[in-house]
């Protein structure tokens, strides 16, 4: 080593001093001073809009900061274009994919212009253990391939430091683990990692230190053996966990298991399921089915859940459920209402919520006003004299809905794509929710990306539309998140759902962990299994092989044609090598 990488090695990965950037009025970072010491993975967390993207942006070059500067390895770093820090051996992995949806994984990566890439993937593959499937088109991956490909891309490089802006949002737990082991294995080698994530959990198994942001100031951090939740919590969001709903205790990495959800719907159902789905299949591009004769019924003022390792036919039934894709056969009745080959907007019109798995894309306009987006479908309501519509009306509506959700924008008549993520998610479900009448909700993921305090919020927030009559279905990757909110849980494997379990059983958690598996044959369940679940006839998996909120590790059943553990069958036959 020369003696100047040997001074380098000995200074900071990165150094922050006094950084500070305003978008018009909004002062979205104020004097920020952040330390990244080489050889640790440094947390950065903070609500939803206290700047940690804004953050990233800078260090990554997208963004120009208005005063302070940056140092890497020592040396002083001014990038004025993203191309200068994947010079300077920065990579970044951002909240919203760069994809292009169009090509395959292999056509996206060789856009890198990489030399040698094939050695770098089967380098990546062996130290991280990230696999990916060059020959699977990117539009029909679900999202938390999605997200792989994206840490890969950034891996390719081989960064001395890599920020992750919520990187883990969109993984399944074991693929949460495997990006946190990665996030390790770069620190314990001398790079570098910055992890921005809202689930003090992960701060806990993966970071060294932190520093907390809110209203774009650091307000706290250090290293993180003198910061445990207790303390953290009151920083991010000022005010202490105990005043969190304590279902949420394992979700946001407070504390132990989360309490079952109360089950709101345990009397006889009054007619009509809010939403039943009757023998829906779906074909992959593949031809493999990636639903294979679906039954599901959510009744009113009911909580289900769907689990499941991603890519298990769960993307495919939202997408079908929002009307972007027809089903090959079956069908969809929202109420008394026939919705197969309903449009979206006759969906909506019809009291159908959706909440799709990627809301910058699917969810929003993000060139559009937040006050568009909110009542985009329901115009009619502000029509005057016929064409005309009652602007100032909307815009109060609109401020009403920021005021009500908690929403932080810089008014109603902001760009949705200036939101910082989180509120983005936050309008998309405000939106949802409203619906007038809302006859049943389905959310995918619907706390992904939302701070500890707004987890809580958008919780109740659920809870009481199902109060009122609506059927809710929730498909999340995490089980406690399900565990906590859902009254019953069924699972999706290989296109198909199990009956359902009911979260209040004893021992549910195993039981789903088990399902979760294959192990049971997921059989479509019975109009009886559909009110009262049944026991089901197999020996339930010791608790230690079903780790808090993880996919059990176990012996899985043999698998199709995958490459990846849990993902629908992709043909080989059909992948082109990479160069
Ligand atoms: N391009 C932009 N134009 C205007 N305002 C912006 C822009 N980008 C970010 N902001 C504002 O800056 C503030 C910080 O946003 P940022 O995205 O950095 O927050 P965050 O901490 O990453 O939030 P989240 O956890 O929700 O992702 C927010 O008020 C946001 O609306």
């Amino acid at each position: 080593m020369s003696t100047s990488q040997g001074r380098e090695s000995r200074a900071p990965a990165l150094e922050i001093r006094d950084l500070s950037k305003s978008f018009g009025s909004v002062r979205a970072l104020q004097d920020v001073t952040v330390v990244v010491e080489s050889g640790t993975v440094h947390c950065v967390l903070g609500e939803n809009g206290a700047g940690k993207s804004t953050l990233c942006h800078l260090v990554g070059g997208s963004l120009a900061p208005d005063a302070g500067t940056l140092r890497l390895y020592g040396q002083p770093y001014a990038p004025r274009r993203p191309a200068d820090a994947l010079g300077a051996g920065i990579a970044m992995v951002h909240q919203h994919f760069s994809l292009v949806p169009t090509l395959t994984v292999g056509e996206n990566l060789r856009l890198l212009r990489l030399p040698g890439l094939g050695r770098r993937l089967d380098r990546v593959a062996d130290e991280y253990g990230l696999v990916l499937d060059p020959g699977a088109r990117v539009a029909e991956l679900p999202v938390g391939l999605r997200q792989r490909v994206e840490i890969v891309k950034a891996l390719l490089r081989e960064p001395r430091l890599l920020l992750l802006d919520e990187p883990t949002g969109v993984l399944d737990p074991a693929g949460t683990e495997a990006l946190l082991a990665t996030c390790r294995r770069i620190a314990d080698r001398g790079g570098a990692v910055v992890l921005i994530t809202h689930k003090l959990g992960e701060v806990g198994r993966a970071g060294d230190a932190a520093t907390v942001l809110r209203g774009g100031r650091v307000v706290g951090g250090g290293p993180l053996a003198d910061l445990p939740p207790e303390k953290l919590v009151p920083l991010m969001i000022g005010r202490t966990a105990d005043s969190l709903d304590p279902a949420l205790s394992s979700t946001t990495g407070l504390a132990g298991p989360a309490t079952p959800a109360t089950a709101a719907a345990s009397a006889t159902p009054q007619g009509p399921p809010a939403l039943r789905i009757d023998g829906l299949t779906v074909r992959g591009a593949d031809g493999v089915p990636a639903l294979d004769d679906v039954r599901l019924e959510v009744e009113p003022g009911q909580i289900v859940g769907i689990a499941g390792v991603e890519g298990n036919g769960q993307s495919e039934l939202m997408a079908v459920l929002g009307g972007s894709r027809a089903p090959g056969s079956g069908s969809l009745t929202l109420g008394a209402a026939d919705i197969t080959r309903a449009t979206p907007r006759r969906r909506t019109a019809a009291g159908l919520g959706v909440v799709p798995e990627d809301r910058h894309h699917d969810g929003c306009v993000p060139d559009l006003s937040v006050t568009d987006n909110l009542f985009l479908g329901k115009l009619g309501r502000f029509r005057r004299g016929g064409l005309f519509l009652d602007r100032p009306a909307m815009r109060r509506a609109a401020q009403d809905v920021l005021s009500a959700h908690d929403i932080r924008a810089d008014g109603p008549d902001t760009p949705m794509s200036t939101l910082s993520g989180g509120n983005q998610q936050k309008v998309v479900l405000a939106r949802e929710l409203a619906l007038d009448p809302l006859v049943c909700l389905a959310a995918a993921q619907p706390t992904r990306g939302l701070d500890v305090g707004a987890v809580a919020a958008v919780h109740t927030r659920i809870r009481e539309a199902a109060a009122r009559g609506a059927g809710v279905l929730v498909v999340s990757s995490e089980l406690d998140e399900l565990l906590a909110l859902c009254d019953r849980v069924v699972v999706a494997y290989r296109g198909r759902l199990s009956a359902p379990v009911a979260t209040s059983a004893p021992a549910a958690r195993e039981r789903i962990g088990h399902l979760m598996l294959g192990a049971e044959a997921a059989a479509p369940p019975t109009a009886a299994d559909l009110v009262t679940p049944e026991p089901v006839p197999t020996k339930p998996v010791p608790k230690e092989a079903v780790p808090k909120g993880a996919v059990p590790k176990g012996p899985v059943p043999a698998p199709a044609a995958h490459t990846t553990p849990g993902t629908p069958p992709h043909n080989p036959a059909t992948t082109p090598p990479l160069p």
